[in-house]
């Protein structure tokens, strides 16, 4: 069962097209990532999706629901963790859990036992009378999932949730979302991390707005034609702009490593050798590699575009 569903979804500001033509669907307990650099568009497609913001043209169903006409009964029905989300730093870790089920009109009966749960759930029962605004950037964002989950929502979405969070905590953070799969939760996520991005189920790639690919990450990275070309060499500043200027590909500078994306791999070896030979910085290795999303995002956009 589709969980989300957007049909041409396009939301303008002025002249700037913020997103434009979104068409995805998102399945029951699927963890979906969308992915993309700063001002992709990601916040504006999940604010259309939650019903915060209205598109200019084209529709979104979440959980059955219109985003527009039902937009009411879609707040009582998810979760939302939104960039700034909503903490009271004065208030404790209990206290702020306190409150959002208040706000959502939680049951009294049962309520206890929910937010003990969450505590336990975001290890957080340790801290339960810590002032939130004395808590780690980590534990902020496990406080503001277990806020956004004290209704019990059906489908989530997280927009950049572990930005700035320290990897060991992102780990976590993730296991966690692991076990709310488990419980059959269908989680929206957003992210500008593609280490993150390859936890998820499926991608999709935004850039300026438009998606550019929309599979598993194995799937997206498939789509990637040619051979990828890993080289190292002196110099590999002033040896990458050689390959450039030698149009052999679409070209990227890696720390060390220059990743060129040839027709293919024999000649474009051949090419790079004789380009790089013929300013004198001898190619030390070539090899062919497989490709990683940051490579789908720094070097081929265009490929993949056209793809
Ligand atoms: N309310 C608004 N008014 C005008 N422009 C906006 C508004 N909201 C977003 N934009 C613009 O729309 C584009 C997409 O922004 P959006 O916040 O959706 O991107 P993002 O992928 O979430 O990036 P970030 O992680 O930086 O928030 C950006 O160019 C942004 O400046």
């Amino acid at each position: 069962m589709e969980t989300v569903r957007t049909q041409a979804l396009t939301r303008r500001f002025g002249d700037l097209v913020a997103l434009d033509q979104l068409t995805l669907a998102v399945e029951e307990g699927e963890i979906f990532g969308l992915v993309g650099p700063d001002g992709a568009g990601k916040t504006t497609t999940m604010r259309l999706l939650t019903g915060i913001l209205e598109p200019t043209s084209g529709e979104a169903w979440v959980d059955g629901l219109h985003a527009v006409r039902d937009a009411e009964a879609i707040k009582d029905r998810i979760g939302y963790m939104a960039q700034r989300f909503g903490l009271y730093p004065d208030l404790t870790v209990q206290e702020n859990i306190d409150f959002y089920a208040d706000l959502y009109e939680v049951p009294k009966a049962g309520r206890n036992e929910r937010v003990e749960r969450l505590l336990a759930f975001s290890n957080l029962t340790p801290f339960r009378r810590r002032h939130a605004g004395n808590l780690s950037g980590g534990m902020k964002q496990k406080l503001g999932l277990a806020c956004a989950l004290i209704h019990t929502p059906r489908v989530l979405f997280l927009d950049e949730p572990t930005n700035g969070v320290d990897p060991v905590s992102r780990r976590d953070f993730w296991r966690i979302l692991y076990q709310l799969q488990q419980e059959r939760v269908t989680i929206f996520v957003s992210t500008a991390y593609l280490d993150e991005a390859e936890r998820c189920n499926r991608i999709g790639l935004l850039h300026q707005g438009r998606l550019l690919a929309c599979d598993t990450v194995e799937g997206v990275k498939g789509l990637l034609k040619g051979a990828l070309l890993e080289v190292r060499c002196e110099s590999p500043r002033r040896a990458a702009g050689i390959l450039r200027a030698a149009d052999l590909g679409s070209v990227a500078l890696f720390g060390d490593r220059i990743h060129v994306l040839a027709a293919d791999a024999d000649r474009g070896r051949t090419a790079v050798e004789a380009a790089l030979q013929a300013e004198g910085i001898p190619a030390l290795e070539i090899q062919v590699i497989e490709p990683t999303l940051e490579d789908i995002f720094t070097s081929a956009i265009p490929e993949v575009a056209l793809g």
